[in-house]
């Protein structure tokens, strides 16, 4: 099977995607295909598989599929490049569009023509706050921020916040120290989160910028991750490091987002999205 795919990237966080709105793909196939596709040595090399697909709920849709084959349910750099395919291709033919997610709508805003996209904002939506939101088994209490967390012999304090797609966020002192590939894989399967997570470690610069770091649920260490860093920002104001209404420059592995918590609760995702390749994977 010959199947027509680009590979783009939001600051190095990079996905295969594929156009499903003329080429039809067997529900059955996608966890597989995800692992092929994401595979560096087999396959193309990436952090997973992402679907561009037609529906009546929104101008375009995406799905994502990490790089283990499990679907997640949002995916903040793919939205920022299904935006830019979907604008530079005439999937759509305004700058201003809505993109279905298995959490959701979210509103796009491209920057750039026809010809090329640079720079694409996300209104993200609310933030998920309760415990059983997010999900995470304990106590029901409305927000869990700060709360201790015992892993390995460690106690940590843990924020959660859910971007429709969970995120447990640490705050460390020293970002290239923050322990991501130790207590990142332990963390993302720990019982207490029953669909995983996602675990961001990140550190405050100043009033306006945090470092960030990231162990994905399903693709592990990634070079940037736009819903976690929209579930940083917002942990950061929770833990009153940061203030709400301000754009935060968060600093990731593959580049920088600018992230505004807003006063209406919607969370604000600005970043560039790059196309890397065009091609056709064979599939036996
Ligand atoms: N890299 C993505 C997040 C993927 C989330 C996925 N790992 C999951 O929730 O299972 C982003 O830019 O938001």
């Amino acid at each position: 099977m010959n199947i027509p795919f680009t590979k783009m990237h939001g600051l190095g966080n990079s996905y295969i995607f594929i156009n499903v709105f003329d080429f039809t793909l067997e529900e059955e196939m996608l966890a597989d295909l995800a692992r092929a596709v994401s595979d560096k040595d087999t396959g193309i090399g990436s952090d997973g598989l992402i679907l561009i697909h037609p529906t009546e709920h929104a101008e375009v849709g995406m799905r994502i599929f990490n790089k283990d084959g499990s679907e997640g349910k949002n995916c903040g750099n793919g939205l920022r490049c299904v935006a830019k395919y979907a604008y530079e291709n005439q999937l759509v033919d305004t700058k201003q569009f809505t993109i279905e997610t298995k959490a959701g709508n979210v509103s796009a805003e491209v920057h750039g023509d026809h010809t090329h996209v640079e720079e694409v904002t996300i209104d993200m939506g609310k933030p998920l706050l309760k415990r059983s939101e997010i999900p995470m088994l304990g106590e029901d209490k409305e927000q869990v921020v700060a709360e201790p967390f015992l892993v390995g012999d460690e106690t940590l304090a843990v924020t959660t916040v859910s971007m429709g797609n969970p995120h447990a966020v640490f705050f460390v002192e020293g970002i290239n120290e923050a322990p991501l590939t130790t207590l990142g894989p332990v963390i993302e399967k720990d019982e207490r989160f029953p669909e995983s997570v996602n675990v961001e470690f990140i550190e405050k610069v100043n009033d306006h910028e945090i470092h960030f770091r990231v162990w994905e649920r399903g693709s592990g260490v990634t070079q940037a991750c736009g819903t976690g860093a929209c579930a940083s920002v917002v942990a950061s104001v929770l833990n009153e490091k940061l203030a709400k209404g301000q754009e935060i420059t968060v600093h990731l592995a593959g580049g920088d987002l600018y992230i505004t918590w807003a006063e209406d609760d919607h969370v604000w995702m600005r970043g560039k999205a790059e196309t890397t390749i065009e091609g056709t994977f064979i599939r036996a």
